[in-house]
Parts: structure tokens; C-alpha cells; sequence
């Protein structure tokens, strides 16, 4: 066995396992799997597998998910750059499929960096509904914030609160709640041994007490008719069927939804929390989801998912809490610079209504600047609601008001940036397009160096029959540089020249 487990992690599963034991053990001689999940917000599944670079083989559990062979090294293709695909663990594919997301969702994705599960969320929404995607970790938002952006997303939020904070802006407001909760990682051993080796000092007590908090913060967050789903990587029934038989036990109403018929879940083990403690018709936690490493090709996983079947009507569900009289925003000081927060007294310049400023002047120029903008190089109509930060413009799919007093890292889609006047298109606008959104478009070849060279941010030197038109554009200006025909990000054309707006921070510097 590669890995070394921790003695005591052993004799507790040697405990639990009996008869099961040796054959868990065996599971740890095999290399872990290496999973991709497509992202049906760029490219649909059946277009993925006629131009996948690598043999896919499906995950049973996911309709996007697949196996690639070992060595693949998905990480190193442009269409990785391109966001057609998130690398993601099998097994942690399955916890958003238990949600059972459906359009116009209300979904909260609460511990969501560095946003697996959350780029999975917004792939089912197809772009209805609200993503609220959060994480406690400053540092670890920024991912999350570059996920979004990379695997274009246009109607989520993201956040970096604790989830009481949330819980005071959002009372009941959430029809679909992800709790992908900080564990002890014990289902990861094999593919990362920093995780065993840290496994002693991040106890699974600890772990408990972060989890208890984040799921009761979920239930008051949780609309009526909602759906929790916990899931962690770890074993610990501590962590796992407990800590769900204490929620039910405080949180009238809720049910546990079996998804034991689910493919590759093995039964939850209520038999597995200690006797002494007594938890009313714990018979309902065998409903819960179990994905075993020796049963299953990915790493250890429990999934619950848990039905407020409450009335509606029974809950206060105003909005009553959302008078707060300042917001404090942060904002990266450019697309990849140092978080900065910024307070706002008013200042915010929003689109069509110019009462909340009294800067009618401002707020007429960020939307006039940017509808100018759309006018002459989109072709679509952009969703949401045009807000300015500063100097950046966003499309939001929330009533800004609601995020009063919240750390927010992006209200919306980040669509640019207004300068004297003039409107920057943003990365992270071009990477949520698809290629006939712009009047002017440029197809580099996915297996060509060039489309390597325009990731690293080279200049391009591009034949004028290649700048693809809309009817009645011109050549020259923003281009649509699109690998294969998937949106990567902008150039700007003139005169047989590719000037590469791939930003900095972004860039393919490992090839
Ligand atoms: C298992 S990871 C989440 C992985 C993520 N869902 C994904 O699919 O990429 C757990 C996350 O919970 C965050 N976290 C820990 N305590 C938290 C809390 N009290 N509230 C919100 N997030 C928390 C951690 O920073 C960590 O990013």
C-alpha cells in the first residue's frame, strides 16, 4: 500500500467494516480515478464525445461525468483553458445530482471553493435562476470567483460571509441549499496523503462543530418544500449519520429522501452511531448515500438529502432583515489583483433607477456606456440587471439590495469596466459567451500551436478571411477569440494583426 493510514483511522474502520474490512484496505493498492465533468454551459455531452482528445468512459452517477485514463493529464489542452471541462474526483461529482435542480432555482452552495460543485449547479441552470455561491476563506474565493468566471457562468453571486450573516440577508429564501461540509477527508486518504497525514490534528470533533453551525444556519435559510443535501469525504459516522440525526432531532419537518436506489450509493449505517446516544426513528439515516471505495471507481463520500416537507406559510419568509443602511463590497483591484474592500454609502450607480444614487449623471453612464457597447458588438440581450462598483459593471441576478452589509467578491456576471467614458469588455464576459453572441468572431484550432500561443497571450497574426461578421460589422475591433468555436476570451483585430486581450493573470504559463 502507497499511502500510509493513520493507525487509529485503521482500527476504527477495521470496527466498523467487520467481514467488509479486508476488501476496503485493497482499495487503497489502486491508483485513484481521474474524472472530467463536462460543462454543458459551453459544449453539450454528445458534442464533447466527438471531440474529446481523451478515451471517456461515463460515471455512472453523473450524465456529464466521465473516467479518462491515467496519465491523461486533462489540465494540459486548451479546451481545459476554454473551461469545456472542470477536473473534477468522481465520486464528488454526486452530491449536486441528489439536488435534483430544476430552471428558475433559488440554489445556495455554502462551503463552495473552489467551486466543483457550484461550476456543476450553474451547468444545470443553464442560466435561470440565482446561484449564491460561498465560501468562508478569502483566499479560497478568489478561485471560486476565477471558476465561475472561467467556466461562464452569468448568474451567480459569490460571496464571502460566514453563513449566519447569510442566513440574516436570506431568511427561507432558498429552494436548493449545498452544504459540501469542511470534513476530516478520511474518503481522500488515497488521493491526497497530506490529508492522512494531517488526519490527527484535524479532528473529526472539530470538524463536527463547524458542521453542526453550517447546518443550522442551512435550515433557516432553506425556503419551504426546500432540499438540503450534506455531503462530506469522510468516513466518521460522527460526521456523517450522526450529524444528521441531530438535525432532525432540532429541525421539525425535515425528512430524510432515500437515495439508496441511486447508482453506486451504499445505505447510510445508522447501526454506526454510538448506542448510547439515542436519536428518535434513526431508521429514516439508512436512506442516506454511502459511495465506498472498494465498491465503486472514486474516492470515499457520504450524501444526505434532507426534504422540508413543513406547509408552506407556516415560516416567516419576509424579507424584513434586509434593511441595512450601508454595504460593504470587495472588489479585485483589476481581474486577478489583490481583494481590496470598499465601502459604498449610496454611491452605487444602478441602471434605470437613479433615486438610489442621486447621481442621475453616473448611473446614466455606466448602462448607456455598456448598452453602446452591446449595441454594436452583442448579439444577445444581456440578462440581469446592469449595476456599477466603482468603475466595474455587472450583470446581476439579484436585486443588489439584498446583499446589504455582505462581503460580496461578485454581485453578477463581470461584464467590464468604464473608463473615461469608454467600455473595456471583461475576460470573464467573452468566457460566458457563445460564438454568435459576438458580431465579430476569430476560430483558432484547438490542436494548432496557435491556440496555445493565444492562452500564453502572444500576438497573432490572422488573415482578414478568417475575422468571421455579422451582417453589416467590420473587421476591425473586438474579436470573439474562440477555440474550435468555444468563447476563450477577446483579441482586438486590425489590419491582419491579433492584439491579445487574454488577461495576465490567466494565462497558460505552464507550457
Ligand atoms: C469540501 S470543501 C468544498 C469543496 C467545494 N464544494 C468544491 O466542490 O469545489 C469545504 C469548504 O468549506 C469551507 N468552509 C469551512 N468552514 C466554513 C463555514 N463555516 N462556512 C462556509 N464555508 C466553510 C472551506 O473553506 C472549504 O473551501
Amino acid at each position: 500500500m502507497a499511502v500510509q493510514l493513520p493507525a487509529l483511522f485503521i482500527e476504527r474502520m477495521r470496527g466498523l467494516l467487520g467481514t467488509e474490512f479486508d476488501a476496503f484496505m485493497t482499495a487503497y493498492d489502486a491508483v485513484p480515478h481521474t474524472g472530467i465533468r463536462v460543462n454543458t454551459l459551453k459544449i453539450s455531452v454528445e458534442d464533447f464525445m466527438r471531440i474529446s482528445p481523451f478515451e471517456l468512459r461515463p460515471v455512472p452517477w453523473c450524465p456529464s461525468g466521465f473516467y479518462v485514463p491515467y496519465g491523461s493529464k486533462p489540465g494540459l489542452h486548451p479546451y481545459y483553458h476554454a473551461g469545456l471541462y472542470y477536473i473534477q474526483e468522481p465520486s464528488a461529482m454526486a452530491p449536486v445530482e441528489l439536488l435534483g435542480i430544476q430552471p428558475g432555482d433559488r440554489v445556495l452552495d455554502l462551503c463552495a471553493a473552489p467551486g466543483g460543485k457550484s461550476t456543476q449547479i450553474a451547468a444545470k441552470l443553464q442560466g435561470s435562476g440565482v446561484l449564491v455561491t460561498n465560501d468562508i476563506h478569502a483566499e479560497r474565493t478568489k478561485a471560486l470567483a476565477k471558476n465561475i468566471e472561467l467556466y461562464g457562468v452569468r448568474n451567480a453571486v459569490v460571496l464571502n460571509e460566514t453563513p449566519e450573516r447569510i442566513a440574516e440577508a436570506f431568511p427561507h429564501y432558498f429552494n436548493k441549499i449545498l452544504i459540501d461540509a469542511p470534513c476530516s477527508g478520511e474518503g481522500m486518504f488515497r488521493k491526497d496523503e497530506d490529508m492522512a497525514r494531517q488526519w490527527e490534528t484535524h479532528s473529526v470533533e472539530k470538524c463536527t462543530v463547524m458542521q453542526r453551525d453550517i447546518l443550522s444556519m442551512a435550515s433557516r435559510l432553506l425556503a419551504p418544500d426546500g432540499v438540503i443535501v450534506y455531503s462530506t469525504c469522510t468516513f466518521a459516522p460522527e460526521e456523517n449519520e450522526e450529524m444528521i440525526a441531530e438535525f432532525l432531532k432540532v429541525n421539525d419537518g425535515f425528512r430524510v429522501v432515500s437515495i439508496t436506489d441511486r447508482p453506486g450509493f451504499s445505505p447510510g449505517r445508522p447501526e454506526w452511531i454510538p448506542s448510547k446516544k439515542r436519536y428518535p426513528d434513526v431508521e429514516q439515516l439508512a436512506g442516506t448515500g454511502r459511495l465506498w471505495p472498494h465498491r465503486i471507481e472514486g474516492e470515499g463520500h457520504f450524501a444526505a438529502v434532507l426534504h422540508w416537507e413543513r406547509e408552506p406559510g407556516q415560516q416567516n419568509t419576509s424579507d424584513q432583515t434586509l434593511c441595512v443602511s450601508e454595504r460593504s463590497v470587495r472588489e479585485e483591484a483589476g481581474s486577478h489583483g489583490r481583494i481590496k474592500a470598499e465601502r459604498h454609502k449610496g454611491g452605487r450607480k444602478q441602471a434605470g433607477d437613479s433615486r438610489r444614487s442621486g447621481r442621475a449623471g453616473e448611473v446614466s453612464t455606466a448602462a448607456e456606456v455598456l448598452a453602446s457597447f452591446a449595441a454594436g458588438q452583442l448579439t444577445l440581450q444581456l440578462p440581469g440587471q446592469t449595476v456599477a462598483y466603482g468603475d466595474r459593471i455587472y450583470q446581476a441576478p439579484l436585486d443588489p439590495d439584498r446583499l446589504n452589509g455582505l462581503k460580496v467578491i461578485r454581485p453578477g456576471w463581470f461584464v467590464g469596466t468604464v473608463k473615461n467614458g469608454r467600455f473595456n469588455p471583461s475576460h470573464p464576459l467573452a468566457t460566458a459567451l457563445h460564438r454568435n453572441d459576438s458580431v465579430r468572431s476569430i476560430v483558432l484550432n484547438g490542436s494548432s500551436p496557435e491556440s496555445v500561443r493565444y492562452l500564453k497571450g502572444e500576438t497573432l497574426l490572422i488573415e482578414e478571411d478568417r475575422v468571421q461578421l455579422a451582417e453589416g460589422a467590420s473587421p476591425k475591433g473586438y474579436a470573439l477569440i474562440c477555440i474550435d468555436g468555444y468563447a476563450s476570451g477577446w483579441g482586438k483585430w486590425q489590419d491582419g494583426m491579433l492584439k491579445n486581450e487574454y488577461p495576465a493573470g490567466w494565462r497558460w504559463t505552464s507550457v
